[in-house]
């Protein structure tokens, strides 16, 4: 097993820190700088020897001292290097004054750098100690270096791209490729971000593990490194019923799709039983299409009731197609001490007072609700949160998450799993081909599932949203929400006997 820090993200802030305590242990600063440079000058040797200049953008801080090791390193090998400087070289400090002074080469003024055919740019302006928004003269440069296509190799960041939220400030550099160093940022994999980068690489510039472990902070990249000694585990004793029982509530006979498309994920997360919970109308149709699911009317509230009385009824999915209104409120606040996805329509009809939805279920501790928003839904119930731009993804979920009580499943190319308790996970492993019709009704249905086998709430859906991710690497371009759903697995990383 790797070490967890390996998963963890480091934020620009905690970064700065590691920076500060490694100097602080004795570790020679400009010893890793010197080998962060080296790492850039590596990068651009290795993806672009046909180059016929480099053009080295150097800023004010150790983002541009990395970038003078390189140009220095860039220099000795051969190649043609042209370094241009944002303000005062004289300026620069510390470890990036020396990097400056051991670079000979000719040094020119940033703003007579203009993109050329045949260029490879590296990005040495700005990185984790992007403080502000990028002046306009800068914002410029970089839309002309971005119009022109030149590839560009950041070291760090792209410049513009804010580490901890994924934003550009107001532009940031499209590059091609990124060198980091020791740990990715939370900016590497939220969007538009990880657009931004390009390829990633990590180079271990040997800042000891327990630095950086003194500093990694609870948000971390979604894999089953850190959540897979969680995921139900299959015992030779098993039978259906220690497997769990899911039910999964279906809409009006014009909407009962949806809610199947989660009952079948469900079943295929390795749940031992799968009801879809119909109203009459809709018995026939959800009969018909139906096999190893079962179907049990429950048309209201009582009739919940009457059901909820099996105890055996380990986990529920509410929202696929159900219909938004008084009725999904009514069964949602009737659920409230059982363990529940909320999806879809089931977020949607708390819109209006989506504090009646937080105060009924303020109480559970740990959380046993789950709420699988997407953009739109996200900002039907959380408004304030979600059109606040001083936050990115992983502060409106972990915001969301406190007051609603709730995991939130923040949906979309960069899923973030939020806790109560100030955990996240950023997803990674989502393929573009995803974003598809009932896509989200099978989400819904794995964590149903996982939940229903006894799996935590904050585990169960970073376990979902990765076994998606899987699923529709495995399906291919092209999928639909039936395949999704048929190529959903239990993922395993052990089983007992
Ligand atoms: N352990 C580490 O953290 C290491 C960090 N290294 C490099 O050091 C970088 C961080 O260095 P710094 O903290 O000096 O930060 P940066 O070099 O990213 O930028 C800081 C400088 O830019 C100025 N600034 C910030 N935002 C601005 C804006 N919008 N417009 C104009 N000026 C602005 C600041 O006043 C400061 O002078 C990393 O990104 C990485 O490239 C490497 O040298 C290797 C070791
Ligand atoms: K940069």
């Amino acid at each position: 097993m790797k070490q967890r820090s390996f998963y963890h993200l480091i934020t620009p802030a905690a970064m700065a820190a590691v920076d500060r305590d490694a100097a602080r242990s004795g570790i020679d600063s400009f010893g890793l700088m010197q080998k962060a440079g080296q790492a850039v000058c590596a990068a651009a040797l290795r993806l672009f020897p046909e180059a016929v200049r480099m053009a080295v953008l150097c800023g004010p801080g150790n983002n541009g001292g990395d970038g003078y090791i390189a140009a220095e390193a860039l220099r000795l090998s051969g190649v043609d290097v042209h370094v241009f400087h944002l303000g005062d070289p004289a300026l620069l400090k510390g470890d990036a004054s020396a990097a400056f002074l051991a670079y000979r080469g000719k040094v020119r003024p940033f703003a007579e750098y203009g993109p050329c055919s045949g260029d490879l740019v590296i990005d040495a302006l700005f990185g984790a100690g992007l403080g502000r928004v990028l002046d306009q003269p800068v914002v410029e440069v970089i839309e002309r270096i971005n119009a022109a296509s030149v590839p560009v190799i950041a070291v760090d960041l792209p410049s513009g791209l804010d580490g901890l939220t994924g934003q550009p400030r107001p532009v940031a550099m499209q590059a091609c490729h990124t060198v980091t160093f020791m740990a990715r940022k939370p900016g590497h994999l939220l969007m538009p971000g990880r657009a931004l980068c390009g390829t990633v690489e990590v180079f271990d510039i040997g800042i000891p593990g327990r630095i950086l472990d003194a500093h990694r902070g609870d948000v971390a990249i979604n894999t089953p490194g850190i959540w897979g000694g969680s995921l139900p585990k299959l015992t030779g004793a098993a039978y259906k019923f220690t497997r769990g029982h899911l039910t999964v509530f279906s809409g009006p006979m014009s909407a009962t799709g949806a809610a199947r498309l989660s009952a079948m994920a469900g079943l295929k997360a390795g749940v031992g039983l799968v009801t879809l919970a119909t109203p009459t109308e809709a018995l026939c149709v959800n009969s018909a299409q139906t096999t190893a699911v079962m179907v049990k009317e429950v048309d209201d509230l009582p009739a919940l009731h009457e059901y909820l009385k099996d105890k055996r009824m380990s986990a529920f999915v509410l929202g696929p197609g159900f219909g938004v209104g008084e009725k999904a409120r009514a069964f949602t606040l009737a659920l409230s001490d059982r363990k529940l996805v909320l999806d879809a329509d089931g977020i949607s009809s708390f819109h209006e007072k989506p504090e009646d939805l937080f105060e009924h279920f303020a109480k559970n501790a740990p959380t046993h609700l789950v709420m699988t928003p997407h953009e739109g839904e996200f900002t039907r119930l959380f408004p304030d949160l979600a059109n606040e731009p001083a936050l990115g993804k992983v502060q409106k979920a972990l915001a969301a998450a406190k007051r609603a009580n709730a995991i939130v499943v923040y949906k979309g190319a960069d899923t973030v799993i939020a806790s109560p308790d100030g955990r996240a996970f950023i997803n990674e492993n989502a393929p573009p081909w995803l974003a598809t019709a009932g896509s989200g009704d099978v989400l819904a249905g794995i964590i149903g599932g996982l939940l229903a086998q006894g799996m935590p709430a904050f585990e169960a859906a970073a376990a979902g949203v990765y076994m998606h991710g899987e699923a529709a690497l495995r399906v291919g371009e092209g999928l639909t929400a039936e395949d999704l759903a048929a190529a959903v697995r239990p993922l395993q990383m052990e089983t007992a006997f």
